[in-house]
């Protein structure tokens, strides 16, 4: 853009009485102070968009740490920029800014330091957040994909086309979370931020932290936009798969393929002979026009992990007690008795109980 350009958008903005400009590439330090003086206005460039949405999206502890991180690192050598154009400027308020600038830059690397250090006690939480859900019996369904496959589309339309769970504390405390009752079992539906092409590598971290809720779910569902191309489709999902594998395996997957109003039955077939092979348990829906929820319910029914009731007794010992505290963790115990033996009414995921046959011999070893 030059001047001229510019100066038009300035009276864009004049005229629309514009809060913020935001630029689809990359802009200097320098630019980005520059359009702004002239604007009168915030002017942000795309990562600082993506921070944004980031913050917002964070959940856990840790996700709201890694993108404040993220964020302060990416300050430090704009402020430093800001600073000596400023300088350069040679403006009266600003004497003596060679102190103001070691203090500024100094308080984001304290705070960058005490935010790395924080980080490391944060991975914990990341278990009470599932382990506070297991107790309540809910599992935990995500909604995966890149940006504009349809997720909050589709996440709006299950929660219309279900019967929501009273849980005060996950919809409210959480909006893209709503719990649900999904044949006879609670569910938590969660939508999670897109992923984005070409993203920069000071920016993955912040990112993956915002998929945390997708690492600790008990079910994925992958949200494709089947109206792309194939190669576009088949790269995408390469990635999103690349990316999740790591760190889910033995969490089913879902591949919701959306936007299928956009394609005909025989186009449909076309694009499905070409990556039906790296979609699983492939679910076909226009999220748009609410088309097959019923099937996406159903299947999501089908890979919940089930749940059962199992009543039992433990030595009353200290190999007994640790055991206990790990059901608690890990389910809902019904009633608890203390005698010679701990008598336990207990309703846990099916690989929970299998666990504990497995263990009960060894306890009174
Ligand atoms: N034709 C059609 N359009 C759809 C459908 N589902 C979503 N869209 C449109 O696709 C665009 C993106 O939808 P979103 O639900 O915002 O996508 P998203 O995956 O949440 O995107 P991010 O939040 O950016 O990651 C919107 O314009 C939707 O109206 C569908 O089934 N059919
Ligand atoms: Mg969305």
């Amino acid at each position: 853009m030059g001047r001229g350009k510019i100066e038009e958008l300035a009276e864009l903005v004049r005229t629309t009485r514009a809060e913020k400009v935001i630029f689809y590439n990359k802009l200097s330090t320098i630019q980005l102070f520059n359009i702004s003086e002239i604007c009168g206005c915030q002017v942000i460039d795309k990562f600082q968009l993506i921070l944004e949405i980031f913050a917002k999206r964070a959940t856990t502890r840790r996700s709201k740490l890694q993108v404040e991180l993220a964020r302060l690192r990416y300050e430090i050598p704009r402020a430093r920029a800001i600073v000596s154009i400023l300088k350069k400027e040679e403006k009266a308020g600003f004497m003596g800014l060679g102190d103001y600038e070691d203090a500024y830059e100094q308080g984001l690397k304290k705070r960058i330091t005490r935010i790395e250090s924080e980080l490391e006690s944060a991975e914990k939480d990341d278990e009470s957040l599932r382990t506070f859900r297991h107790r309540k019996g809910f599992s935990l369904v995500c909604l995966a994909g890149y940006t504009n496959a349809g997720k909050s589309t589709l996440f709006n339309s299950i929660v219309d086309e279900s019967v929501e769970a009273q849980n005060m504390l996950f919809t409210t405390l959480v909006p893209t979370t709503r719990a649900l009752e999904l044949g006879g079992r609670k569910a938590l539906l969660t939508d999670t931020v897109g992923f984005i092409e070409e993203l920069p590598h000071w920016l993955v971290d912040a990112f993956k932290s915002t998929l945390d809720e997708i690492f600790l779910s008990d079910l994925i569902l992958l949200v494709v936009d089947v109206s792309e191309k194939p190669e576009i489709i088949l790269q995408k999902l390469s990635t999103a798969h690349d990316t999740l594998w790591d760190r889910i395996q033995g969490v089913p997957m879902i591949t919701v393929l959306n936007k299928t109003d956009l394609l005909e039955a025989s186009e449909l077939e076309a694009v499905m002979e070409e990556i039906g092979y790296m979609a699983p348990n492939p679910v076909f829906v226009s999220a748009k026009e609410k088309a097959g929820m019923q099937e996406l319910k159903a299947e999501i029914i089908k890979h919940l992990p089930a749940w059962s009731f199992y009543s039992f007794s433990l030595p009353n010992s200290e190999k007994g007690m640790s055991m206990l505290s790990w059901l608690y963790d890990e389910g809902i115990v019904h009633s608890v008795e203390y005698g010679e033996r701990i008598s336990v009414d207990y309703e846990a995921r099916t690989e929970v109980i299998n666990r504990i046959q497995s263990l009960e011999q060894n306890l009174d070893e």
